[in-house]
């Protein structure tokens, strides 16, 4: 349906190929690998509570005409960062970021976003909503509402026109979000996980007609710019993947060309070669060995609160993770698990950082295995549990480091508001909060401390202050 109404749409261009915003040489997506967008030696560091916190690092990125250029990488690692800043919403710290070789300055004129959360002004129609883009620029209002409409038919809306966004469905918005954003025929559309808050059927369907469009080479864009966690989704709509690691800053840790045939088949070995290669890029819990890049600060070798981050995992959600893999003979494909629960791997991942990092499983290729500690502590009762927990966390550093402050304390108390000025040199005031949080839930069931909410203070556990390695002094 919507490449017939393109086929329609495009004789109307040739028609109205007078109109100065609807250029003719936009409707065809021309592969000329123009260069686009580039940064160079790009950093980027947020202010925090105490100093900047450094986000992203050394990122050397190029897009050029043709191509649809995907950003992966887990959660945290700077994705949506580095889209705000290739779009000039956010300033670079240092580095450039040019558009067509000029450096931006603010707004980048060459693109255009689609949102995850739809950004809709729920008082405007889907017609006005759509024309926003083209009245920030000064088009005039009829040739506005006539781009409006072709933008709003390109994308399947047609009829909906007069509709208020309430009356929509979640795939109508994010349609409405993409129209609007096509409307200005940027040569760059920049999007923000626009399918994930869509449910599956939705987002598939949605997916399937975009890249119809492009395919077909009627997009009104040159380039597109993807940021996803989903890897399956960047292997089906990219060209290049560009894989972001978290660890210590958000860095580019690999770039693959994709190479596929489109339309792509997801059931092709290729297809499933390429997942399997990027999902271990992903995954991979190998060290940060090579020398860093011209632009990166020098990696962090020896563990501690700054440099490991407590993973956002419950102790039920990780055991329940290591359950999980001893039922499966204390070995697990991780992508066939999180299919399993209808879960993306990256849905996982905390639980998975959080048993690799106490020491309870380690990955082998693909597999999540038990080690010895985690089939004990994985079939263990509650109280032994427990006391194998106690041990694996002297591996979390901050749990360490507060049970040692306790220790030291000669009244066995500890003020939360404390460690968040220490962590605040080195995360945000969220991820410090999320990182007490795991603290306090680890800390309380390995029974090393306690915590009151208030007055905000830890609290050693006096008669299992002996048990501890930390508090023995042998950590
Ligand atoms: N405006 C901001 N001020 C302070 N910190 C920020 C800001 N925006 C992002 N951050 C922090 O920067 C880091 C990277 O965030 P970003 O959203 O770019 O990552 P992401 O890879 O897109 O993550 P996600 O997939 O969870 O959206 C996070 O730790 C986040 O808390």
């Amino acid at each position: 349906m919507v490449l017939n109404t393109l086929r329609h749409l495009r004789a109307e261009r040739r028609a109205r190929a007078g109109i100065a915003y609807l250029t003719a040489d936009k409707a065809r997506r021309p592969a000329d690998g123009e260069l686009l967008l580039e940064t160079v030696g790009l950093t980027k560091s947020y202010a925090g509570a105490d100093g900047e916190l450094p986000v992203l690092s050394g990122i050397d990125l190029q897009v050029r005409a043709g191509e649809i250029v995907a950003l992966l990488g887990r959660s945290g690692s700077g994705k949506s960062t580095l889209l705000r800043c290739l779009a000039g919403l956010v300033p670079a710290s240092s580095g450039t970021v040019t558009y067509k070789g000029t450096p931006l300055t603010g707004a980048n004129p060459g693109t255009a976003m689609v949102f995850q959360t739809f950004a809709l002004l729920p008082w405007l129609t889907v017609q006005q909503n759509v024309e926003l883009g083209l009245e920030a620029k000064g088009v005039p209002a009829v040739e506005r509402a006539d781009a409006a409409r072709q933008a709003i038919d390109l994308i399947g809306l047609d009829g909906f026109e007069s509709a208020y966004p309430k009356e929509l469905s979640g795939g109508m918005r994010q349609r409405v979000g993409f129209a609007r954003a096509l409307v200005v025929e940027p040569d760059v559309l920049m999007m923000d996980e626009p399918f994930s808050a869509l449910d599956v059927l939705t987002a598939e369907n949605l997916r399937g007609e975009l890249m119809e469009l492009w395919e077909s080479g009627q997009f009104p864009t040159r380039a597109i710019v993807l940021v996803t966690h989903n890897i399956e989704e960047a292997v089906l709509m990219a060209d290049r993947i560009v894989v972001l690691g978290a660890r210590p800053y958000g860095t580019i840790r690999e770039v693959f060309d994709v190479g596929l045939n489109r339309p792509r088949d997801r059931n092709a070995p290729a297809f499933e070669e390429l997942i399997d290669r990027v999902y271990r890029t992903m995954t991979g819990r190998q060290k940060e060995t090579r020398t860093p890049g011209r632009h990166e600060p020098a990696a962090l070798d020896r563990r501690s609160p700054a440099n490991t981050p407590l993973p956002p995992a419950s102790v039920d959600g990780l055991s329940g993770l290591a359950e999980m893999v001893l039922n499966r003979a204390g070995r697990c494909d991780l992508a066939d698990l999180a299919d399993e629960l209808g879960l993306e791997i990256d849905d996982l991942m905390p639980q998975v950082d959080a048993l690799d990092l106490l020491g309870f499983t380690t990955l082998s290729g693909d597999d999540l295995v038990l080690t010895g500690t985690g089939t004990a502590f994985a079939g263990a009762d509650v109280q032994e549990s427990k006391k194998i927990f106690a041990n694996a966390v002297r591996n979390a550093p901050l749990v360490t480091l507060i049970t040692k402050s306790l220790c030291q304390n000669p009244a066995g108390t500890l003020r939360a508001g404390f460690l968040r000025d220490l962590l605040a040199h080195h995360f945000t005031v969220e991820q410090v909060t999320r990182q007490l949080e795991t603290a306090t839930d680890w800390g309380r069931y390995a029974e090393l401390y306690s915590y009151d909410a208030e007055p905000q203070e830890y609290r050693l556990n006096e008669s299992d202050d002996t048990r501890h390695p930390a508090a023995r002094g042998q950590h």
